[in-house]
């Protein structure tokens, strides 16, 4: 069974439209990225797909069933990360955690997760007393805890250190090594070439481009850019073989750079912010 099948997906609001006919496949265990700007109807799908917001038309099944219909055994596979964070009640953390884990079949054990989370060392603390980004993973924590088949991650890293963007990394890898199918929403263009398997560009409601991480919307054809500077000035020749390039170039050459697209570029190109 694909964890995730949409065909067609729309969503309007009043008269607007913010989702205008998505469709994609995630497979079990893939990492699945979302990206694009604000507004692009990122949230709305993604909350579409949790069952949380009702959709206007297409077709839609996760691990299934369809999210507008499936009962409490099914929303018992998922786990959600939402964009806001889980209101801190006077609880601990490793009390907030037992907490939720009452709620699932077959929840994993609540210290492993707070330690898969980096918060050991803070699991006696109350969550009200923790950082911004300490809080963020409690939310990470609460959405693996059920031992979930398929994970919605929304922003998951707004707000850590880059350290512990890399601890979180290397948390979804090996949740997906073990079958986990991840859908995750990022602005973080370094996040999701790190991550994703797979990604989808949104801009407008629509999907503009989709692929992997290095070869989305023409990446692995793109050309190479070589500059140099010499005593006649800056050069700058766009090739198929910068190496070639490079073994031709004269010994008083300054400054040389080999430049390739980068995801950044392909995406900025895609959702229309430069021309
Ligand atoms: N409840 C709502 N009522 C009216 N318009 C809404 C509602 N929710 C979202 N929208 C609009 O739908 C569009 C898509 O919003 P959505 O939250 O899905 O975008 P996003 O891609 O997740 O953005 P961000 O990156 O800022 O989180 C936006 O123009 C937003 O203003």
């Amino acid at each position: 069974m694909t964890p995730i099948e949409v065909h067609g997906l729309r969503k309007t609001y009043g008269g607007f439209t913010a989702v205008d006919g998505i469709s994609l496949s995630v497979a079990a265990g893939e990492i699945f990225a979302l990206l694009g700007p604000n507004g692009a109807g990122k949230s709305t799908t993604i909350e579409i797909l949790e069952g949380h917001r009702r959709r206007d038309s297409g077709d839609v099944l996760v691990l299934g069933e369809d999210p507008g219909l499936a009962g409490r055994r099914w929303r018992a596979r998922i786990g959600i990360v939402l964009q806001t964070a889980t209101d801190a009640a006077d609880l601990t953390v490793r009390e907030t955690v037992r907490h939720y884990a009452r709620f699932y079949p077959t929840p994993r054990d609540p210290d492993e997760v707070i330690a898969s989370v980096g918060l050991t060392s803070k699991a006696g603390a109350l969550v009200r007393t923790l950082s911004g980004g300490q809080r963020r993973r409690v939310d990470v924590a609460l959405g693996i805890i059920g031992n979930p088949a398929l994970v919605f991650l929304d922003e998951p890293t707004t707000g850590f250190d880059p350290e512990a963007r890399r601890q979180f990394w290397a948390l979804i890898r090996s949740l997906a090594a073990d079958g986990t199918t991840i859908l995750l929403t990022t602005h973080y263009l370094d996040e999701a070439a790190a991550l994703a398997d797979r990604l989808a560009i949104i801009a407008g409601g629509r999907v503009v481009a989709d692929g992997t991480p290095s070869t989305v919307g023409g990446l692995a054809q793109a050309q190479a850019t070589v500059t140099w500077r010499d005593s006649a000035g800056l050069h700058e020749v766009r090739t198929d073989t910068p190496n070639t390039v490079v073994g031709t170039l004269p010994p008083d050459a300054l400054d040389l750079q080999i430049r390739r697209p980068s995801l950044e570029d392909v995406y900025l190109d895609l959702i229309g912010a430069r021309s």
